[in-house]
């Protein structure tokens, strides 16, 4: 058996683990990173990236069977599933270098390619070699979680984890669960030419803004997924090339399934009673400074961590522990300020509260403003019309910003940045914007916050009136 003594032991090798190995390295710390899976975790191999690199070839196909609004005559566009699969492996293999054991070798971190347990409160094995550190990482992420519906063992199905290599294309793909994934890979496969079907046991996006939701879910249904949201999956049975899936309201037949239900974290091969340290189904007990309640050399980042789990989540539980772990500095996550995207088209984007959260939370302190993207003169030349913006403000500060629309995920920026740093409403409405330019629907909506305060207001009118009558 080898041992190591190190600095920072790292469990898990994907957005978290590798933010924290890179930060922690190159600022001087002895670091020991185990990974046991592919290196790059989900996001890079089954998650983020092959769905974005997928949801690309979908773009592609959907834009050229609608260009005839823009004077370009529609045409079928042939698909080659599996050679859109191709692309999809092309992309996540450019990027995964950046990932790679070697570049992590190169920069001084030991990397010891095992799944990684823990054998005591100071200890951790992985493979043949015992590794003690001042202070363990776990952030061993989330895995698809499989519901025990009976049937669903008899029947072949899909995860995120073997969906992108699947290369013959689906005829019919029922996708049970309508979160992001689900519809992101609803869409995705739509366009791809498949038929689609979405069973929901709740409302399909639920987590965002309904009415938002709500025109992302009439695009995808004008487009022609099938969404049946209220209804449970309860059964499962397969036979020939098809799968049924059995609910209250009826049965759905379709060539494949893929199952979008939710995540569950890795936690079971850590032996985390071993080390100490408690946990329960969302993932290690930590505080607010992602340190185990139970034993404070171990902390969490990213999905294990038991909050939102996002791969700009996880990168920011890095700088939260790199600056306690390696200055001793108090260091505490803030959830407020973090924004998430769902890639369907239109995009749908939140940060910070909804108007729903926001108004249980103020009651009537909160001023909601809105703006529509069919009022957008660039959304406008592009056709790409449906979407709206919605601001939730207090006392002039913006508590959360709701988004769908061409872009979204790009335009939550500037209010993630603005909720971040405690920005005020006037910051966004004094930048000038370039013209035309669909960010303009941040400004517009910062605007309308103005709006009433300026052009209905019997005082400003007074006043204006008085100076106007005195200036020479
Ligand atoms: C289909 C899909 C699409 C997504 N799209 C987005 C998106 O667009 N944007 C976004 O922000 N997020 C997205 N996510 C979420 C994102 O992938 C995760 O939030 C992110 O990967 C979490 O990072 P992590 O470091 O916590 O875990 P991971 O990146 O999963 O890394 C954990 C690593 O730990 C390893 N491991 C597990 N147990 C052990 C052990 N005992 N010993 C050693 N190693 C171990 C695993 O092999 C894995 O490599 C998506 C997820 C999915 C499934
Ligand atoms: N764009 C992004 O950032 C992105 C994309 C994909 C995933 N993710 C991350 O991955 C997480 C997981 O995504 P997800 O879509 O798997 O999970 P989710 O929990 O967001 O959605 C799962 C859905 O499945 C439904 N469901 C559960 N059991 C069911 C049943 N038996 N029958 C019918 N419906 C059922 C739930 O009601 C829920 O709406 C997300 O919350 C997010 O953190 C992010």
């Amino acid at each position: 058996m080898n041992r190591i003594k190190t600095d920072i032991c790292i469990i898990g090798g994907g957005s978290g683990g590798l933010s924290i190995a890179a930060g922690a390295v190159q600022m001087g710390a002895k670091v020991v990173l185990i990974e046991g899976g592919k290196m790059g975790g989900d996001c890079l191999n089954y998650g983020c990236v092959p769905s974005k690199a997928l949801i690309a070839s979908a773009k592609q196909a959907h834009a050229m069977s609608h260009g005839a609004s823009l004077g370009v005559a529609d045409t079928a566009p042939v698909v080659d599933y599996a050679a859109a699969k191709d692309h999809v492996h092309d992309v996540i293999a450019t990027i995964a270098p950046n990932d790679s054991v070697e570049r992590f070798a190169g920069l001084g971190v030991q990397v010891i390619e095992h799944y990684g347990r823990f054998i005591s409160e100071t200890e951790v094995q992985a493979g043949d070699t015992i590794v003690t550190a001042r202070r363990f990482v776990v952030a061993t992420g989330s895995g698809p979680l499989v519901p025990p519906i009976p049937g669903l063992d008899a029947v072949t199905y899909y995860t995120n984890e073997n969906i992108f290599d699947l290369r013959e294309q689906p005829k019919h793909l029922i996708i049970i669960g309508g979160g992001p994934i689900g519809m992101e890979m609803a869409q995705a496969h739509r366009r791809l030419g498949c038929a689609v079907t979405v069973i929901e046991g709740a409302k399909a996006l639920g987590k965002d803004d309904p009415e938002l939701a709500a025109i992302v879910l009439d695009n995808l249904r004008t487009e022609g997924v099938n969404i049946v949201e209220n209804t449970q999956a309860e059964k499962i049975s397969g036979a020939d090339g098809t799968v049924t899936v059995h609910t209250p309201n009826g049965d759905f037949t379709g060539s494949h399934l893929l199952m979008a239900v939710g995540r569950k974290v890795n936690t079971e091969k850590l032996d985390l009673d071993k080390g100490g340290i408690a946990h329960d189904r969302r993932g290690l007990k930590v505080g607010d400074n992602l340190r185990s309640i139970s034993n404070k050399r171990v902390y969490a980042a990213g999905d294990v961590a038991g909050g939102l789990q996002f791969t700009h989540v996880a990168g920011y539980h890095a700088g939260v522990l790199i600056r306690s772990m390696l200055f001793g500095l108090p260091s505490k996550q803030r959830t407020d300020h973090i924004p998430w995207a769902t890639y369907t088209d239109p995009e749908l984007a939140q940060v910070g509260l909804t108007q729903v959260q926001a108004i249980e939370k103020y009651g009537d302190r909160v001023e909601t403003v809105r703006f529509e993207f069919a009022h957008n003169d660039r959304a406008i030349a592009e056709r790409k019309t449906k979407g709206l913006i919605k601001v939730m403000v207090v006392k002039g500060r913006p508590v959360g910003a709701s988004i769908a629309g061409h872009q979204a995920g790009e335009l939550i920026g500037i209010w993630a940045m603005a909720i971040a740093n405690k920005m005020k409403m006037s910051a966004v409405a004094n930048t000038v914007l370039p013209y035309p330019t669909i960010s303009e629907v941040n400004k517009r909506a910062a605007g309308a916050y103005f709006t009433p305060r300026l052009f209905e207001n019997p005082t400003v009118k007074r006043v204006v009136g008085l100076v106007q009558r005195w200036l020479p």
